[in-house]
């Protein structure tokens, strides 16, 4: 099958406009790249500290032959998705000194449940955790005595971060390597479900936390489709993970010989035989097309608008949300997993998964084939799912039909002709909207502006019964430079409620939601962002917002010279610079580019 000629035409540009910093990138890359075990390079005394405690390992580290995987972890308690990890650098050890190899943990990176500061402070700081998480890793493999790395992490800034390091590290072979999501609990519109009956004062606290136990309940990545499940496809398409691993369960059988493959394929590929597969090759321009078609193909998480930006430059690539909207545009909606349906991420799994997903994308021409996967093969190759047979890890072709096309379907009979993912622009700035999740009747509104500092203050104004009538509820000043641009996930309940009821309402803002928001329309991370001169600055209460995501447009129905005339709002955001943290952020908030620019505050010269 060719190529899609809106693939083409996007790959194409994004090469031109890309390619001197691309140029620039890979040249620093292949300078790094050595024929030789790295360690070699080191002094005496710098090898003898990086052995000095690795026992049976010693003697292979000591006499700088053989590869060494430097492992970065993200492991914690907090992350249900990371908990799995604690182990798993055991396993890697073994598997590499039997593979001929050694590994070690370089170090270990930072890692927040987005889940856990949801609505709280702590969420401040999560978009810039995944800078922090970038720089943890580039501090872990800067002892420079490693061939190849392991990223161990799964969730939502983890995954941009540990990419965005390693990036720096583009001449070592890096596999990504996950544990899976937790099996089935309460199925997460039922969790939903109980969120609003809370918000309305018609479930008990105690339902709602029984509630929430059910739907989380072991270990394992939560089971919805939002930025962590995400990352897993991403992941995939741009292959950076052995075929099928993004979705087999924790503390499986099957999970196990998948860490261990990805150990000694990780020792495969590097510099020191004939499969040198280094990151910067494997992330090129075509891997992150790739990533941009996967996203609105699945309906995956609007804070990838962001990451992807961000991990693109950290490559020498610069995208921006005009590829992403027309390559949504091309790309039909062919998963529905929550928040754009019923199922979760166990239940797409069963129904086909990933490699269903990508040979039905590679044979529409959707996705780039010709792609460096770290399994060796191309993306082709990538389209197939994992079993084990008498304990030996096999790979099996993908389902030829669907097992429930009511959460997979084929390119030819999608969900939606378009992608899931829209950028919006008009005098109000641009913006990013999620589609898939909202029915077609609530993708456009008109209606008066509600004005809210504060995602708390939109809250009380419920809790007051101010809430009435139709509104777009704009919530500002919550962007990178002014509070660290948190997710305002917490509203998706109330907002839902109002909805429900029939009011028609939408939320406008220049923060982000969670991958797992949906069903109420939400146009994000608006740019400029209120305190940077955005527009949202000038709004009042009363004016007329116009937003519609099939036509893209986002504007206030204000003439342009009344809006000049008006002074723009002071937001008082001390309370913001301080508590939990945020008193040592400011510096990122200050050098954060803006959300189209990835929100980074890692890249000085822009
Ligand atoms: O982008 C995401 O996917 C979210 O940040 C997600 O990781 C976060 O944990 C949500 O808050 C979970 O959803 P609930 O808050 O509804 O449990
Ligand atoms: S998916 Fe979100 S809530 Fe679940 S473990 Fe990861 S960060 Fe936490």
């Amino acid at each position: 099958m060719s190529l899609h000629p809106v693939i083409e035409r996007v790959t194409a540009r994004i090469a031109e406009r890309s390619r001197d910093l691309r140029d620039d990138y890979l040249a620093r890359m292949d300078a790094l790249r050595t024929r030789n075990p790295a360690r070699a390079r080191l002094s005496c005394g710098n090898l003898a500290h990086g052995f000095a405690a690795a026992g049976a390992d010693k003697p292979l580290l000591r006499a700088a032959r053989g590869g060494n995987i430097g492992i970065v972890t993200a492991y914690n308690d907090m992350l249900s998705a990371h908990q799995p990890m604690e182990h798993y650098p055991a396993l890697i050890r073994a598997a590499a000194r039997n593979a001929g190899g050694a590994a070690q943990v370089a170090g270990g990176v930072p890692a927040m449940c987005d889940g856990v500061t949801q609505g709280r402070d702590g969420m401040e700081l999560s978009l810039f955790s995944r800078d922090t998480i970038a720089l943890a890793t580039a501090v872990s493999l800067s002892h420079d005595m490693f061939d190849a790395a392991l990223l161990l992490g799964v969730c939502d800034k983890i995954v941009p971060g540990l990419l965005i390091g390693a990036l720096s590290f583009g001449h070592l072979p890096v596999l990504f390597v996950p544990a899976g999501p937790m099996t089935s609990g309460l199925p997460n519109k039922e969790k939903a479900a109980v969120r609003q009956r809370y918000a309305d004062g018609k479930a008990s606290r105690e339902e709602l936390l029984e509630a929430e136990a059910k739907s989380y309940h072991g270990p394992g990545t939560c089971t919805f489709y939002g930025t962590a499940n995400s990352n897993q496809m991403l992941l995939e398409v741009m292959g950076l993970m052995l075929p099928g691993a993004a979705f087999v369960n924790p503390g499986t059988p099957l999970r196990d010989a998948l860490t261990v493959a990805a150990t000694e394929q990780a020792l495969k590929i590097t510099a020191l035989g004939e499969h040198y597969t280094p990151l910067a090759k494997t992330l090129d321009e075509k891997a992150i097309v790739n990533a941009m078609v996967g996203l609105a193909a699945t309906g995956g998480s609007t804070n990838h608008a962001i990451h992807l930006v961000a991990v693109a430059r950290a490559a020498g690539l610069r995208i921006d949300w005009d590829d992403l909207d027309e390559l949504s545009r091309a790309t039909p909606l062919i998963a529905r997993i929550y928040p754009n349906g019923g199922a979760d991420v166990n239940h797409f799994q069963a129904a086909g998964g990933l490699g269903f997903a990508i040979r039905e994308l590679l044979d529409a021409g959707l996705l780039h084939a010709d792609i460096h996967c770290v399994h060796g093969g191309d993306l082709r190759a990538q389209a197939q799912e994992p079993d084990q047979i008498d304990l030996k890890l096999r790979w099996r072709a993908p389902l030829v039909a669907s097992l429930d096309d009511s959460v997979l379907r084929t390119v030819a009979a999608p969900f939606d002709s378009e992608g899931g993912l829209r950028r919006l622009s008009g005098n109000l700035g641009r913006a990013v909207v999620k589609v898939s999740a909202v029915a077609p009747e609530h993708r456009s509104i008109e209606a008066p502006a509600r004005i809210f500092d504060s995602q708390d203050a939109l809250l009380d104004a419920f809790k007051a019964g101010q809430l009435d009538g139709d509104f777009v509820a704009v919530v500002r000043a919550q962007g990178p430079r002014a509070n660290g641009m948190p997710e305002l996930h917490k509203l998706t309940p109330t907002l839902g409620v109002l909805q429900d009821r029939g009011q028609h309402v939408a939320l406008l803002t220049d923060g982000r939601m969670s991958g797992a928001s949906g069903k109420v329309l939400a146009a994000i991370h608006v740019v400029p962002e209120a305190i940077a001169g955005g527009a949202l600055a000038l709004l009042r209460d009363g004016d007329r917002i116009a937003i519609d995501a099939e036509a893209g447009a986002l504007d206030v129905l204000v003439d342009a010279a009344t809006l000049a005339a008006r002074e723009p709002v002071r937001f008082d955001l001390a309370p913001n610079h301080h508590g939990l943290g945020r008193e040592l952020f400011g510096v990122m908030r200050q050098a954060a580019g803006t959300a189209e620019q990835g929100a980074c505050s890692l890249f000085v010269e822009g």
